[in-house]
């Protein structure tokens, strides 16, 4: 394909590689690359018996996590990137990004890899090739996309791709920026290897550049999980849920039921955990697809009570990325639970607890997803799958109960443009800060969230059989600073109570803020609440939401005269409401 070539050629003539590398995504390159990188100690062998197939790589310690701050949209206008994005020329930031790539691959080899994200048959899924100079790149590339032979064949069938052009350059944090080119289809990484900055196909294309084509083509790119909830009488509602990084995705979305649920025949199946491609069918439902194959999953934290799903899945050909290990050289985070305790750090230091953590809190392992025991067969499903609920929730120590339902579909979409949530360790930067991330698509959105909001409002015209919207806060915190929900499996309680909701079986009562359940319209069987956690999971606190409207409506305010006037009615509505 001459566009495809040319693009190769050009950028080998900027970056002066010793070699370029085709990927067609068989074992025998993967082998070869495993075997190169043992060698050169990007990656390290793990205990073979244990976890076969499976290495870990220890990145520099100072590339660990997103860098929000170096992460650019580079639209023509400064206003269409939005107050949400950082914004360059996208002139001045070629200039810049090519300053940086000029001869950064000399002695390297230069890898082409054809990707596809979605079932390579999806009308849904779009195609891009990243260019690279890190094999650990193409290896989690592999895993993360439909990499290689078949995606080629639909890109030169289709003429049309994303560019993402990746150097690790120095790994010097100085000279490190992620730039994205919307109107050009076009990504230019430079400076780290961490997954959501170096692996292109993911936060770069799946949802900052395809937010982009999403809204030109009438779709939507959001950071959802998508789950698929079997109730006992074989029937299946999926739901896809927007949470912030590191709040809660790949756990809900490989939830294992509690106890009774199981007995009763409930069956979770994980679609996506981390990205979902949308749009409506005609039916008027809203179809969605995960545009991964593999997870990239936060470590710390998982065990056979939090995510068995998960664990079974990494026992073999998984890539471990800044975790611990242990004596006989098993990978290990905080909170595994296996009886085993580390005796290296993350960072390849002997271990000792008065430094910090064994594992980097924001350690990840890199899995494909037909490894997962919940896997869906419905995820390869090229037209997707039906969603009946749309989740947003976030990260909330105070105020906002554990589930509301939005009346409707604009109200919904306030909720989603609300979403508070505290900070966590997938981005560098202070942990624990509550912000503003609406859609949890702050670090992700690759346009002004003004318009943003009006692409979401669009979806309810004519027709349309618009999914039910609903927040969830599985984080509020007691007086003791503990969790007062139990989390985790215990969530499909919550998750039933929407589904009732949808089938206009489930009870609510209507407050300013939305439908709230009772502590009687869940089945609580087998969790013990003590009064506090009845009353700030169901309870609702007046002032304390009045406050809250007011900090939104301020919020709104700063997008300006393109925030939709909508949303601004919806908040003054509900602002007055409770201030009556
Ligand atoms: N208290 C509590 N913690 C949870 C729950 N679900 C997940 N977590 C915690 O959330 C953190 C990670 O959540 P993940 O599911 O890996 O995050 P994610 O949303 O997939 O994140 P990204 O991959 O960064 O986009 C871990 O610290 C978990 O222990 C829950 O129901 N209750
Ligand atoms: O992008 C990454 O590196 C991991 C991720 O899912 C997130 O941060 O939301
Ligand atoms: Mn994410």
């Amino acid at each position: 394909m001459v566009a495809l070539n040319e693009w190769v050629a050009q950028v080998a003539t900027l970056t002066r590689p010793d070699k370029i590398q085709w990927c067609d995504g068989s074992d025998a390159e993967h082998q070869a690359l495993i075997a190169q990188m043992l060698a050169d100690g990007t990656l390290e062998s793990l205990n073979e018996a244990t976890h076969p197939g499976s290495y870990l790589h220890r990145s520099h310690p100072d590339d660990v996590a997103r860098v929000e701050h170096l992460t650019f949209v580079c639209t023509n206008e400064r206003e269409d990137a939005g107050p949400n994005n950082h914004w360059m020329a996208p002139h001045e930031a070629h200039a810049k990004m090519d300053a940086l790539f000029e001869g950064c691959m000399r002695g390297r080899t230069m890898y082409v890899i054809p990707y596809c994200m979605g079932p390579i048959d999806s009308p849904l899924a779009r195609c891009g090739v990243e260019i690279t100079d890190s094999p650990y790149v193409v290896a989690n590339m592999r895993v993360m996309t439909r990499m290689g032979a078949p995606a080629l064949a639909r890109i030169e069938r289709e003429g049309s791709f994303v560019r993402g052009l990746h150097s690790i350059g120095e790994l010097d944090p100085e000279r490190r920026f992620i730039m994205h080119f919307p109107d050009e289809l076009a990504i230019k990484s430079f400076g780290s290897g961490y997954g959501g900055n170096a692996l292109l196909g993911k936060k770069c294309h799946a949802l900052r550049i395809a937010s982009h084509q999403a809204r030109n083509e009438g779709w939507l790119a959001e950071h959802m999980l998508i789950v698929g909830i079997e109730n006992p009488q074989g029937e299946t509602h999926y739901v896809a849920a927007a949470f912030p990084s590191a709040c809660g995705k790949t756990n809900l979305a490989m939830l294992i039921p509690p106890e009774g649920y199981r007995q009763a025949g409930w069956k979770v199946w994980t679609v996506g955990d981390d990205i979902c491609w949308m749009r409506p069918g005609a039916d008027g439902r809203l179809y969605a697809i995960n545009p991964e194959a593999g997870y990239f999953g936060v470590a710390p934290g998982t065990s056979t009570k939090s995510n068995p799903n998960a664990l079974a899945s990494i026992q073999t050909n998984t890539i471990f990325t800044n975790v611990g290990v242990t004596a006989d050289n098993q990978p290990w985070w905080e909170g595994l639970d296996n009886g085993q305790t580390p005796v290296t750090d993350w960072r390849g230091n002997d271990y000792d607890a008065s430094k910090g953590p064994a594992a980097h809190p924001n350690s990840r392992f890199t899995v494909s997803a037909k490894q997962c025991p919940s896997y869906s067969p419905e995820a390869e499903n090229p037209a997707g799958v039906p969603i009946s609920a749309i989740v947003f929730g976030g990260r909330r120590a105070s105020l906002v109960p554990l589930v509301f339902e939005a009346r409707d579909w604009t109200h919904g979409v306030l909720v989603g443009a609300a979403m508070g949530s505290e900070t966590t360790a997938a981005a560098t930067g202070a942990v624990g800060v509550m912000r503003r991330d609406p859609m949890a698509m702050k670090p992700f959105c690759g346009y002004n969230f003004a318009d943003y909001f009006a692409h979401w409002l669009s979806f309810d015209d004519a027709g349309a059989k618009l999914p039910k919207i609903f927040h969830v806060n599985w984080f509020r915190k007691g007086d003791d600073g503990k969790f007062l929900w139990p989390g985790f499996g215990d969530n499909l309680r919550v998750i039933e109570w929407m589904i009732g909701r949808v089938k206009g079986e489930a009870g609510a009562t209507q407050t300013p803020i939305g439908y709230l359940p009772k502590a009687t319209d869940l089945n609580l069987d087998g969790v013990s609440l003590n009064e506090e956690a009845h009353a700030k999971l169901f309870g609702f606190d007046h002032a304390g939401w009045s406050a809250e409207f007011d900090s939104i409506g301020e919020y709104l305010g700063e997008y300006g005269p393109r925030m939709p006037q909508a949303l601004h009615d919806e908040q003054q509505r509900i602002a007055a409401a409770l201030k009556g």
